[in-house]
């Protein structure tokens, strides 16, 4: 890729705070979590550990890991009032805008009363999220009203078992759990951005999570990964994979789950969903979407020097594992509410107005026109 230019447009490159919870593209491609590297915590972490780190600020010793997995399976359920609305969206809303609900919803049910309660209620989201989406999937898709609450220890088992009926097996939990750790956190990326310029108002926690879910929804952020899936999807070889991404690229299209606003020489996430998508494909004896994958890799790379960031493997490991390309997204808010909350209580502890400048650019000072003399 090429050098990027510091200012202007996006705010690139310029700092807009202080953060104690990530560093990103340190050396190009780096990626930790309050100093533990991601590679490490996607080896060895549960994402549990990962959400306590974040949100409590250390790793936990083995009696918090085990009260706080017993906290989060106890928020599992939902009330009724919030049932009752998600019953209300139709099965052709977009799943994103259904976590956008919930979240708002929740708001309205359980209201931040005040600061103190900012981890409880944190723990909470986190816990709810994939009961909202879930619930709302299987009730407008097929007509169920599931139980929310089951007796899983992890988010990501829990997730699939929610959304299929039966609990997860033991590889796709693992590579969920692999994957809700890699999407958790990433410094002042545009979601947390909203979150944080919401906390610097001194809002509540629930307006500041609904807000980033709704710029993580776009798919030059977290929509990527379905965009990527829409994309990939229906190429049947990895000739004709190329063929079309050429031909996408002559037309100046965009490649969605390629390039990244900080990441210079590759996102490191990328590696490592990418070896859980081809231990799925192998699983599911799959002899074309991984493939097809593979090669808009190597078609992307010889032609613009662009790298897959975290969302392109992401796409066909999920697939794999019967997960509907629409629910992706809301994925990734199961596991970014964590990244969000503890930007939050970042921004609150050492809090003022987010409130940048613009460069005019409009018309020099006029004077008003009465009505009946514009054209
Ligand atoms: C988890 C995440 O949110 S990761 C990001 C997910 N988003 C995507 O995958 C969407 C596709 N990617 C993109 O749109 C961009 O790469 C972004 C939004 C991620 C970063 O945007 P920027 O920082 O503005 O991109 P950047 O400055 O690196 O672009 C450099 C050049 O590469 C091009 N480029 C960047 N990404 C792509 C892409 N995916 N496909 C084709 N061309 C691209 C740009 O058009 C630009 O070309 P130009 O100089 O001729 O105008
Ligand atoms: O940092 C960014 O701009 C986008 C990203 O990769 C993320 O939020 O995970």
């Amino acid at each position: 890729m090429t050098d990027k230019p510091t200012g202007g447009a996006g705010l690139r490159g310029q700092s807009a705070g202080t953060t104690a919870l990530c560093t990103v593209g340190e050396s190009g491609s780096g990626l930790a979590y309050r100093g533990y590297d991601v590679q490490d915590l996607a080896d060895n972490a549960r994402f549990e550990e990962v959400a306590y780190l974040l949100l409590k600020g250390k790793l936990p010793n083995q009696q918090e890991l085990d009260d706080y997995i017993a906290k989060l399976k106890g928020l599992r359920d939902l009330p009724d009032a919030l049932k009752t609305v998600l019953e209300q969206i139709p099965a052709d809303a977009h799943p994103m805008d259904v976590m956008r609900t919930g979240a708002s919803m929740l708001g309205n049910l359980e209201t931040e009363q005040s600061f103190d309660e900012q981890q409880d209620v944190s723990d909470r989201l986190l816990a709810a999220f994939p009961s909202i989406i879930n619930y709302w999937y299987r009730y407008s898709h097929d007509g169920e009203r599931i139980d929310t609450v089951t007796d899983d220890e992890s988010v990501g088992g829990h997730f699939l078992h929610l959304l299929h009926g039966k609990p997860a097996s033991e590889l796709h939990a693992r590579v969920m759990n692999v994957s809700l750790i890699l999407y958790a956190e990433h410094e002042f990326n545009a979601s947390t951005f909203t979150a944080r310029v919401c906390a610097s108002t001194l809002s509540d926690m629930h307006s500041c999570v609904t807000g980033a879910v709704g710029s993580l929804r776009g798919p030059l952020h977290g929509g990527a990964n379905e965009a990527a899936m829409a994309m990939i999807e229906d190429w049947q070889s990895p000739d004709e994979a190329e063929k079309e991404t050429l031909g996408k690229l002559e037309r100046k299209e965009k490649i969605m789950g390629f390039g990244h606003a900080v990441y210079r020489e590759s996102d490191p996430r990328n590696a490592i969903i990418k070896k859980w998508s081809k231990k799925l494909s192998d699983d599911v004896g799959d002899d074309r979407l991984y493939a097809v994958s593979e090669r808009v890799e190597e078609v992307m790379w010889r032609e613009k020097k662009l790298f897959c960031n975290a969302d392109f493997f992401h796409a066909s490991a999920y697939h794999f594992m019967g997960i509907p390309t629409k629910l992706f997204t809301p994925i990734f808010v199961c596991s970014r509410v964590t990244g969000w909350c503890a930007h939050v209580f970042e921004q609150r502890e050492n809090n003022r107005i987010i409130r940048p400048s613009a460069d005019y650019v409009g018309p020099e000072a006029r004077e008003w026109l009465p009505i009946e003399q514009r054209d």
